[in-house]
Parts: C-alpha cells; structure tokens; sequence
C-alpha cells in the first residue's frame, strides 16, 4: 500500500523531518553522496526489517546519533514504524508493539531493485531462494508457516547430527521433514511457472531483447531420480561428518537459462541485469496481482543501470501500474513524478 507520509529520524546522513509523496513515481534527485540511497534504505527498514546495504544494522544509525526512528504512515491511515537504538529494535504496527519481521513485510510489501540486483541472476542460489520464498510469503497465505515448520525439522535434524546421532533417531527425525518439504517444493514449483509466463510477458512488453527465450525452472535441492526419504539417508554419513543437511528444500534455486544455456554465463553482464529487472519487475506484479495489498518499488540509480531506451520503457511501464514507485538519480526526470531534491540530507519537495 501506498506511503502517504514518511518520517525519518537519526538514518545515516539524513536530516530529521517527514516526506509527502505521490501516489505513483517519487523522484529523488540529488548529488552522490546527498542521501538519496538513504532514503530508500529508510523505507526498507520498515519493510524489511534490515538495510539493503549494511550488514550490520548500527552502521544506518546517523553517527553521534542515539538512535534511528523511520515511521510510515499508510494511504489507509495505518501508521507503523521501526525504531533501533543501542537496546535494540523495536517496532510497533497499527499502535501495538511488534518485533516480527514477518509482520512489517506483510503490512508494507516491497520489491527492491538496485546496482546489486543482477546478483539474482549471476550469484549463488541463496539469492534466487529468497527471492522465491518472498514472492510466495506475499501471495500464498500458508507458505510461511510451511516454511518455518520445515525451518525448525532442519534445525533439529542439524542438532541431532552435530551429536552424532544414530539411524534410529534420524529416521524418527526425518519423517516429519518428508511432507513439509513436499508441500514448500509444490508451491514453490507452482509459483516459478507462474513467474516463468510474466517474466516472458515483461520482457515482450518492456522491449528487453535477449538472445533466446528465458526458462525458469525449479531445482529442489535433491537429485530428481531421488525421492528425499532416500537422499536423506544415502548424506548421513557424510551430513554427520558435516554437522549439517546437504540435501533438501533448503538448497533448492532456480534455474534460469536462455535457450537452454546458464543464463549466467550466455548474457552479458548488461543482459544480466536486464533480466534480472525483468524477474524483479515480475515479483511486483505477482504481488500487485495476487497478495493481499499493492507493494512499494524501491528503484535505487536506474539511470545508471539502463540504457535510454530501456529506461524509458520501463519508466512508462511503472507510470501506468497502480503501486507506488520511489526511484533515485543524480539529475529530475523527463516524466512526470513528485519531485524531491537531496542535498547534504536534507530532502525537499520540489514543484
Ligand atoms: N552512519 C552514518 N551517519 C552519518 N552519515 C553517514 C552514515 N553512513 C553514511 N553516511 C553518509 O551519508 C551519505 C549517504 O549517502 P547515500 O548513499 O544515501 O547517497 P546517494 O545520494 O544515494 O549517493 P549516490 O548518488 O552516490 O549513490 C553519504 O554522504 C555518507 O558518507
């Protein structure tokens, strides 16, 4: 849902005081350095619960600052807000404290795309699992707690290794593992599809040419001829030599390839981000489409990303969609948005 009004406090370089935006683009414009990242990271704490950019969430705190307050006030009046100070974090929704993440994702969905972004496509698995696991938390109402129930059978299997247990209590162990794993790799699979048409969809409308047709396809984190009852217990040895479980959901990716080749290695590093826009784009319409309120996007420096023709695509695409977008560059735009000039932290509407 839309931010009618953000209020920032104590975040890196950024001068106290609140911001009305628009409905549809906000615009931040301003010198490097001026804040206009910060801003964007401001709203990904809410969102998100953590910095896009800092590992460790104290560096965001405004240096001789004793603490960091970001409060979002929702189009439907629901105010939330997250506040990190050296206790720690606190966070409060609709006038009650809450300290799970999973929450302020749900009450302010978001997609984030920026420089880094391509590392979906050119990076290691983690990236691309989470990036499935959000898009299923937003639109598939018991996949989170599918996902924690697997989360916790995992964590105890990994316990049981690291003492050296024996088979008896593996076996004990993993039969409750089997169904949860079966129900996240259903969904997940099912959702990839459905990712697979809208990004082909995305990249037809927005004129992204690549070399070949894009394919997504679901790798479950066990060998395909396996059922995971058996990869399970074929890894024990080597998962007790390990102290952890090497086959599962938990090492599933998606594979993306283009004609058939690693999209990683056939596209260039351009073609790369391009797709992975496209992927990113396509999770903002899941969620518009099918999760239970319209998600924020978070475009950090696009104009440095793209090139002009794709920019512009992409830009008129955003401006017909209903969700609303906050986009970072050095120089204003040519298309029509509400306008924020950032300079040395402060952030100023303009006309
Ligand atoms: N903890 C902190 N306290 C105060 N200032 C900080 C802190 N961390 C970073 N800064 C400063 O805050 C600014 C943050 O800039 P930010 O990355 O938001 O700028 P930007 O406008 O997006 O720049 P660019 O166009 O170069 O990406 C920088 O000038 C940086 O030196």
């Amino acid at each position: 849902m839309a931010v009618e009004r953000l209020t920032i406090e104590g975040v890196r370089n950024l001068q106290a005081g609140a911001l009305s935006p628009g409905p549809v683009i906000n615009w931040l414009h301003g010198e490097n350095g001026a804040g206009k990242t910060s801003v964007l990271e401001a709203i990904h704490l809410v969102g998100r619960g953590r910095s896009f950019r800092a590992a460790r969430p104290g560096s965001v705190i405004q240096h001789g600052a004793e603490q960091l307050r970001v409060v979002v006030k929702r189009q439907d009046g629901v105010v939330l807000g997250v506040e990190r100070s050296p206790e720690g974090w606190r966070g409060r929704i609709g006038g009650r404290d809450s300290q799970r993440i999973s929450e302020f994702a749900a009450a302010l969905p978001l997609v984030l795309i920026e420089p880094d972004s391509h590392r979906l496509v050119d990076g290691g698995p983690d990236r691309r699992r989470q990036y499935l696991d959000w898009q299923l938390f937003h639109v598939e109402p018991d996949y989170l707690e599918a996902w924690q129930r697997y989360a916790r059978l995992l964590k105890q299997r990994n316990a049981a290794l690291k003492s050296g247990a024996r088979d008896a209590m593996l076996d004990a162990l993993e039969a409750p593992m089997l169904p949860a794993a079966e129900r996240l790799d259903t969904l997940r699979r099912q959702q990839v599809s459905l990712l697979e048409i809208t990004v082909r969809r995305l990249l037809e409308t927005i004129g992204i040419r690549l070399p070949g047709e894009v394919q997504l396809a679901y790798r479950r984190g066990f060998p395909v001829d396996e059922t995971l009852a058996d990869a399970l217990r074929a890894q024990r040895d080597s998962d007790r030599e390990r102290g952890f479980t090497q086959r599962g959901p938990h090492r599933a990716d998606l594979a993306l390839k283009v004609d058939g080749h690693p999209a990683a290695v056939e596209l260039s590093r351009g073609q790369q981000k391009l797709l992975a826009l496209a992927l990113l784009l396509a999770q903002l319409h899941h969620l518009d489409q099918h999760g239970s309120q319209a998600p924020l996007l978070l475009l950090d420096d696009p104009v440095s990303e793209l090139d002009r023709r794709h920019l512009e695509s992409v830009l008129g695409w955003l401006a017909e969609q209903r969700f609303q977008t906050w986009v970072t560059a050095t120089e204003p735009p040519d298309i029509e948005a509400r306008l924020f000039h950032v300079e040395q932290g402060a952030v100023r509407p303009q006309q």
